[in-house]
């Protein structure tokens, strides 16, 4: 057995409910993309169960055996070392994206999905993190990043998954989310502007949500007042106010 790497992020899920739902929702697509492959647990599981192709990307070089292995007894799989967030990865023809992905990229990998990619995505992820996906405006998790997937995508929460689904265990709780992209998403670099607007808005989250604006996209505050109210403030407000704001600049 392989002594799993910590800053890897190397918690090798054992459950196999977990697989199965991967399974059940991956044998929709075609040619999908596994992020953080490991011994390939979830990627065995899906390609037992339906004939689809996967590309999947891993850092770990100890594991070139193992992947060779699977990709011996699974023409559709194709293994690849490589970094998924450095650099980015490339989606063209593929059609979703899965994996049981360590926490330490989650930001760069939400991110990039959300700014380039926009595909379906099943990930396992933290489940304080699937929290904050999912939270409604208002709330102590609702942040930049429900703000930047949420217009990007419809959150589904899943499951939650116990440390015992893993080996080694991780300290945390995990859960499973499913991201359905909007038809009506910003195009991409809009996404980029809402990205620098909420790193500048949410520095000051309880702060009142329009003289930040003010402050941030260089606007009179009394338009702002008029468009985001006077009293809320920057937690409060929903996702696409943030477009709105940045439309307001033009007009
Ligand atoms: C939580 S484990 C999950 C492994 C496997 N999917 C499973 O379910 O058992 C995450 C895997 O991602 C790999 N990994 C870590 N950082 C990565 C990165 N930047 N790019 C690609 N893979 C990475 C780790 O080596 C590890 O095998």
């Amino acid at each position: 057995m392989l002594r799993a790497r910590r800053e890897l992020g190397q918690h090798f899920l054992v459950a196999r409910w977990v697989a199965r739902i991967f399974a059940g929702w991956a044998c929709r697509f075609r040619r999908l993309l596994e992020v953080g492959v490991g011994q390939g647990f979830l990627t065995s599981t899906i390609l037992r169960s339906c004939s689809v192709e996967i590309a999947g990307l891993e850092l770990d070089l100890r594991l070139v055996g193992e992947l060779a292995s699977i990709s011996f007894y699974f023409t559709g799989f194709m293994p690849v070392i490589a970094d998924a967030v450095e650099p980015p990865l490339r989606l063209g023809g593929v059609d979703a994206v899965y994996g049981s992905i360590p926490y330490n990229i989650t930001g760069p990998l939400l991110s990039l999905l959300v700014v380039e990619a926009r595909k379906p995505a099943l990930l396992l992820l933290q489940r304080e993190v699937v929290d904050r996906l999912a939270a409604k405006p208002g709330t102590a998790s609702y942040g930049r990043i429900t703000v930047l997937v949420r217009l990007v995508y419809d959150v589904k929460p899943g499951p939650v998954v116990p440390p015992s689904a893993f080996r080694p265990r991780p300290k945390v709780y995990s859960r499973i989310v499913e991201l359905v992209p909007r038809p009506d998403a910003p195009s991409p670099d809009m996404l980029r502007r809402v990205e620098e607007l909420t790193k500048c808005m949410f520095s000051e989250r309880n702060k009142r949500a329009a003289k930040v604006a003010a402050k941030c996209i260089g606007i009179e505050l009394s338009k702002i007042e008029g468009l985001v109210g006077r009293d809320i403030r920057v937690y409060q407000l929903e996702p696409e106010k943030f477009i709105q704001l940045l439309d307001s600049q033009n007009g």
